[in-house]
């Protein structure tokens, strides 16, 4: 499949949802400081992040359109973002256990000289998680790179009892929204 955009990304998921709409692409990953500025709001930190990944890779793209995004998950306003360690992926859980959070996805798309962005926020309720499953799903390791501890395409699919929204948003990529800026760009999709 030949190269139409370039994925500013080091996620798998990124990769396998951007191959199921049938986009070519080439990966080149992009190193920011994803730290939130003081204050900043979980819809206006996650639309920064994808722009800044995505301007980080444009001088290496030669010319190709770059995508990118930026996955969070939000609760009580609070952004949390990928665990730093098993205990804060156990105090995330726990927090997000028997009750609803948000995630947000920005997607950003940067062709002819602009940033284009879509914003997908899922609501997603989690059932009541006992510490022995929270610290079962932890050991497979499966939450050490994803936003709020959890990947909902894996095991703790299981501890998801509703989403409103869109799945591909949660796992990283809004499918409707990514392909929905390529088409507003005119850039490959019929
Ligand atoms: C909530 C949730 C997040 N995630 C993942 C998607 C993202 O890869 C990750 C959030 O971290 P991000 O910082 O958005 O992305 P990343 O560091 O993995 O990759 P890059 O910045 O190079 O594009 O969490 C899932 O895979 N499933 C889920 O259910």
């Amino acid at each position: 499949m030949s190269e139409i955009v370039i994925l500013a990304s080091q996620s798998p998921r990124r990769r396998e949802l951007l191959e199921q709409i049938g986009v070519g692409f080439k990966v080149i990953a992009a190193d920011i400081d994803e730290s939130p500025m003081a204050k900043e709001d979980a819809a206006t930190y996650v639309q920064r992040m994808a722009t800044e990944k995505a301007l980080a890779v444009v001088n290496r793209a030669a010319g190709v359109p770059v995508i990118a995004a930026d996955t969070s998950v939000i609760v009580d306003g609070d952004i949390l973002g990928k665990p730093e360690s098993r205990l804060s992926a156990e105090a995330m859980l726990t927090r997000l256990s028997g009750r609803s959070h948000q995630v947000m996805t920005a997607v950003a798309l940067y062709h002819g000289g602009r940033i284009r962005l879509k914003l997908s926020v899922t609501d997603v309720s989690f059932s009541d998680l006992s510490i022995a499953q929270i610290r079962g799903y932890l050991a497979t390791g499966d939450a050490d790179d994803k936003a709020g501890a959890y990947g909902i395409q894996g095991v703790a699919g299981q501890f998801v009892r509703h989403i409103s929204g869109s799945y591909s948003g949660v796992m990283g990529l809004p499918l409707y929204e990514t392909a929905a800026l390529l088409r507003d760009a005119e850039i490959g999709l019929e």
